[in-house]
């Protein structure tokens, strides 16, 4: 297969439109890019593709670097940091498109076309009533000097076509779904330069990868088709054709892709929800390539075991399910004070001073999103509501053994293991029907953290005054011991 790169000279790239906030499956696109340079020591470059102006607005270009560098990806070379082969906006690289346009057309390989769209709609629907594929028939491939005059003197303003070679055919190498051939005779003449002056994605797209010397194009199957025109171009002006490798797109539940315009969650959504950038990558590295190793992996490790004959053809559905689970891992892939200050905006003024670390440590493991966090902070140092099951366990066991339970609290001098020996001898109650009620009533529920490690942070005097509050509901005698 044609791969001109080395390990050594990689150079990848990612080429997003800013005209919404990236989602998943942009993200994924990104990462896989970023992760294929990163593991080969090569270059990462980020090119915006603003000529959509109506829909990019400066927001999203900030928005769009802020989201990639929280998600953990940088870039040599890019719009806010300049490098040898910019400018890194399209919009300001025109007139490099022009030099090309030029050359295209004095070398007879494009030309103006004037039909209106009007014309094409009418074209398209003879070619389909025929039962034929549309495409340009080539009304103005051979106009004179003359004729050409005569429709810019009516105001007519031309869109530049690029004229694809009427027989043989192109052969395209990719990397994910190895090689596809394509009758050049099918592809029509297309659009490379709009009426308006500005440049169709093929073509800036194109051009820009061969100029800033991108050798690896990993990026969605929405741009498979696109692949065969673009080679053609880069033939066509002598420029080198990186190689390509189109990854199947990232679906969301109702089976559709993932798409900025339809508003899918983006990557800022799931970082507000709390979600940590190291698990959207361990998930997205995931999703569509195969890792040998199955635990929890840091930037570096994911790199080195990126490789391209790992991606799968295969669509991939976003899994609330596994996000869940590498968000799990990427929590306790943290030390203490980094769980802290994940969690401090939402938990300032809610943990005492001092007792930060102990309640971090305590609740660590039970924690997926700060929310969590904030249920466990109200849990120890507020009024926790009870749930029901929490309220059963209650009232499952005489009023007598909250006494009990309160005196050797009292007695014990608040140290967890004392009390709930003196607790066992005098209730003769042991494990799970010990336990079960005593953290119901010191905690509202019947799951969560070591109850040693909570009751430090309940204290004794909280703790006392639920437990008191638990003797006062009125029990269902199921049992007669205490
Ligand atoms: N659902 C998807 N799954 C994986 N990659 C995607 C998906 N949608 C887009 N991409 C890829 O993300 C990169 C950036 O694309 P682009 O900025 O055009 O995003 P988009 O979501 O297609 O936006 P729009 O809806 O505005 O077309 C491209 O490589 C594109 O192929
Ligand atoms: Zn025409």
């Amino acid at each position: 297969m044609a791969q001109y790169y080395t390990t050594m000279n990689l150079k990848s790239r990612f080429a997003p439109s800013p005209t919404g906030y990236l989602h998943l499956g942009n993200a994924r696109t990104a990462l896989f890019a970023w992760l294929a340079a990163r593991g080969a020591g090569g270059t990462f470059i980020l090119r915006l593709e603003d000529t959509d102006q109506q829909r990019s607005p400066e927001i999203y270009e900030r928005a769009l670097l802020e989201d990639l560098r929280w998600f953990g990806i940088d870039w040599d070379e890019g719009p806010d940091r300049g490098g040898d082969h910019g400018p890194y906006r399209q919009m300001e690289r025109l007139a490099v498109y022009g030099r090309y346009y030029a050359h295209l057309q004095s070398s007879g390989q494009a030309y103006a076309c004037y039909c209106s769209a009007d014309d094409l709609a009418a074209e398209r629907a003879v070619q389909r009533s025929a039962g034929k594929a549309p495409r340009y028939g080539g009304r103005c491939r051979h106009l004179d000097a003359a004729a050409r005059a005569e429709r810019e003197a009516a105001g007519l303003l031309p869109t530049l076509r690029f004229r694809v070679p009427d027989q043989g055919t192109l052969t395209v190498p990719d990397l994910v779904w190895g090689e596809r051939h394509y009758a050049l005779a099918d592809l029509g003449d297309f659009v490379i330069r709009r009426s308006d002056g500005s440049p169709a994605f093929f073509f800036a797209n194109a051009v820009d990868d061969a100029l800033m010397e991108v050798n690896l194009v990993l990026r969605g199957e929405d741009h498979l088709t696109n692949t065969p025109r673009q080679i053609l171009i880069l033939q066509a002006l002598g420029l080198p054709v990186p190689a390509y490798g189109h990854l199947p797109l990232l679906l969301g539940a109702d089976g559709q892709p993932l798409s900025k315009r339809y508003g899918a969650a983006s990557l800022r959504d799931l970082r507000k929800d709390g979600y940590l950038a190291a698990a959207l990558r361990n998930y997205l590295a995931r999703l569509g390539h195969h890792y040998s190793a199955t635990g929890f992996l840091d930037s570096r490790a994911l790199a080195q075991g990126f490789a391209l004959n790992q991606i799968s053809r295969a669509p991939s559905h976003f899994d609330m399910v596994q996000l869940q689970h590498w968000q799990h891992e990427a929590v306790q892939s943290l030390d203490d004070a980094a769980v802290w200050n994940w969690l401090a905006p939402l938990l300032r003024g809610k943990v005492p001073m001092g007792l930060e670390m102990p309640f971090v440590a305590a609740v660590r493991a039970n924690i997926l999103l700060p929310g969590d966090a904030l249920d466990w902070a109200e849990r120890c140092f507020g009024a926790p509501a009870l749930a029901a099951d929490a309220v059963e366990a209650i009232t499952g066991v005489s009023p007598e053994f909250w006494s009990v339970a309160q005196a050797t609290l009292q007695a014990s001098g608040g140290d967890y293991r004392r009390w709930t020996k003196a607790l066992q001898q005098a209730s003769g109650r042991r494990g799970k029907a010990l336990f079960m009620p005593l953290r119901a009533a010191l905690t509202g529920l019947t799951h969560g953290p070591e109850l040693a490690a909570l009751l430090p942070l309940i204290g004794e005097e909280r703790a006392l005054a639920r437990l008191h509050a638990a003797a006062r509901r009125p029990s269902t005698p199921i049992e007669t011991t205490l």
